[in-house]
């Protein structure tokens, strides 16, 4: 289905298996990689040192990638690193797989072990970047180290772009620019972003792959307000703090407008329906009737929320000089997430009519619109080749759906250079481990990371197919 069956294969696929010795140095390469502490803190507050071990630390790990001959390997922006692997086709327009080096703080408290040991415990690898997202640079290389090693060369080019400051919203613009002036135009792109989600929503106990084919806007916004400053014991009736507090107060308390039923959730849905018992298949499937009560039941949970809405996060709050100075000015940011039905401007006057009150300044900081949503039709090359991969690597996931990232990744830098962008990363993710990205005890299982890697070393393979997906008439 989709890509056509068999027949649009490569006449030797080479399998996706791996010895012990492979699959012993495979997960030995990817806790030594956690082991770096490649944290960025903030606005060009990197850890060069590790940023530069980490650049050695693949080369030592992956020799077969840095000497074979149609591997290009170039250094950008001094800790980013863009792989050009040339295919022996050239009609084929190549493709590009993104991931990043970088990671978030981790400090150790709370952690079982601490986060950039790499310790292996009970089937797991533990720490920092194990599932966002050095388990993907990881398994990326290593997928081609092993496919090279097999004598494999593609026939589709493809480029590797591994950035090293995703976390602070960073430079993937200079790789994206420099295979724009070089003309690339590029069939698709995958990056991190959604998964094989597992126990998200209550009564659907089976997993089902969502691949993300857009993703949601992004605002920061500083609220400001200042006041006269005094002495604290004859305080004005309100004070700088007073009046942002009931400000951000408003806007936690007034969340943005329900957008379910204009969101790709919808058609998630309905692809979904069929998976649940009686009577919420019967729900999911009359959506046009059971819409409104689907979409109350969905902004319960504040995962599921974050699908239907614009959400509003109160980040940061900094007032106050002294305990007994009436404070001059009180800041607050506010990070909003945009859904994909609504844009920037739209949800800056939705702001400034909660927030009603002209003493307080809006000062925005940084503003992206929800990205372009990506094709997923059965001619869309990537979105067809991912979930084919899927098919065959998880063969226990029936469904493969279309739908939002709420987050935001390195590949809206790449706007330029395809329209077809998808963000998955071929692993189960459960509540528990959602919570641990960016949070404590992220870890991974041994299993789950070869898994990884046969996904991406059977993707790659898939990806020489030469022709264009087909249209089939229904969906099992
Ligand atoms: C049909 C029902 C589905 C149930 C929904 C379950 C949702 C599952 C969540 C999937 C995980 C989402 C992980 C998103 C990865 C985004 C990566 C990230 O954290 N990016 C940063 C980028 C950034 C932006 C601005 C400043 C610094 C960094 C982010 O904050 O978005
Ligand atoms: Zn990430
Ligand atoms: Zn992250």
């Amino acid at each position: 289905k989709g890509l056509g069956g068999q027949k649009h294969q490569r006449a030797s696929q080479i399998p996706s298996e791996f010895s012990q010795g492979e699959r012993v140095a495979m997960k030995e390469a990817l806790k030594g990689a956690i082991h770096i502490p490649t944290v960025s803190f903030g606005p060009k507050e990197i850890n060069t040192t590790a940023l530069a071990e980490f650049g050695e630390y693949i080369r030592s790990v992956f020799p077969t990638v840095f000497k074979t001959s149609f591997v290009q390997h170039e250094v950008i922006g001094e800790y980013s690193h863009l792989f050009t692997v040339q295919g022996s086709d050239p009609s084929l327009q190549p493709y590009m797989l993104l991931a990043h080096s970088d990671v978030v703080p981790a400090p150790d408290e709370g952690w079982e072990v601490p986060p950039f040991s790499g310790l292996e415990h009970d089937g797991f690898i533990h720490g920092r970047g194990t599932l966002d997202n050095k388990n993907s640079v990881m398994a990326i290389l290593q997928a081609l180290e092993l496919l090279l090693l097999r004598n494999y060369i593609p026939r589709r080019s493809f480029f590797i772009a591994l950035g090293h400051d995703e976390e602070i919203s960073g430079g993937a613009q200079k790789i994206s620019a420099l295979l724009q002036a070089r003309g690339v135009q590029l069939a698709f792109i995958v990056d991190e972003g959604n998964f094989i989600l597992d126990g998200f929503i209550p009564n659907l106990k089976k997993p089902f792959a969502i691949i993300a084919v857009t993703e949601k806007g992004a605002i920061n916004l500083m609220l400001q307000v200042n006041t006269t400053p005094g002495h604290s014991s004859a305080p004005p009736k309100e004070t700088s703090i007073g009046i942002l507090a009931a400000a951000v107060s408003r806007l936690e308390q007034t969340p943005m407008p329900n957008m379910f039923g204009s969101g790709l959730l919808k058609m998630t849905l309905q692809e979904l329906a069929h998976e649940f018992p009686f009577p919420t298949n019967i729900i999911l499937s009359n959506l046009w009737l059971f819409g409104p009560l689907v979409s109350r039941l969905i902004e319960r949970n504040y995962i599921t929320n974050a699908l239907v809405r614009t959400t509003t996060a109160l980040t940061m709050f900094n007032a106050g000089v002294k305990v007994n100075v009436i404070p001059p000015v009180a800041q607050a940011i506010i990070n909003f997430r945009v859904d994909p039905a609504q844009t920037v401007q739209e949800v800056l006057e939705l702001v400034k009519n909660i927030v009603a009150d002209n003493r307080v300044q809006f000062h925005v900081l940084s503003a992206i619109d929800p990205l372009p949503v990506s094709p997923s039709d059965h001619q869309a090359l990537g979105y067809q080749l991912l979930r084919q991969t899927i098919r065959s690597v998880f063969p226990e996931v029936n469904i493969v759906a279309p739908g939002v990232c709420i987050g935001n990744t390195d590949s809206r830098h790449y706007t330029n250079l395809t329209t077809s962008i998808y963000r998955f990363n071929p692993l189960y993710l459960n509540p528990q481990s959602f919570q641990s990205i960016h949070g404590i005890n992220e870890k991974i299982s041994v299993r789950a990371y070869e898994t990884q890697v046969k996904f991406i070393f059977e993707f790659i393979q898939n990806a020489d197919t030469d022709q264009e997906p087909v249209p089939h008439l229904h969906e099992l």
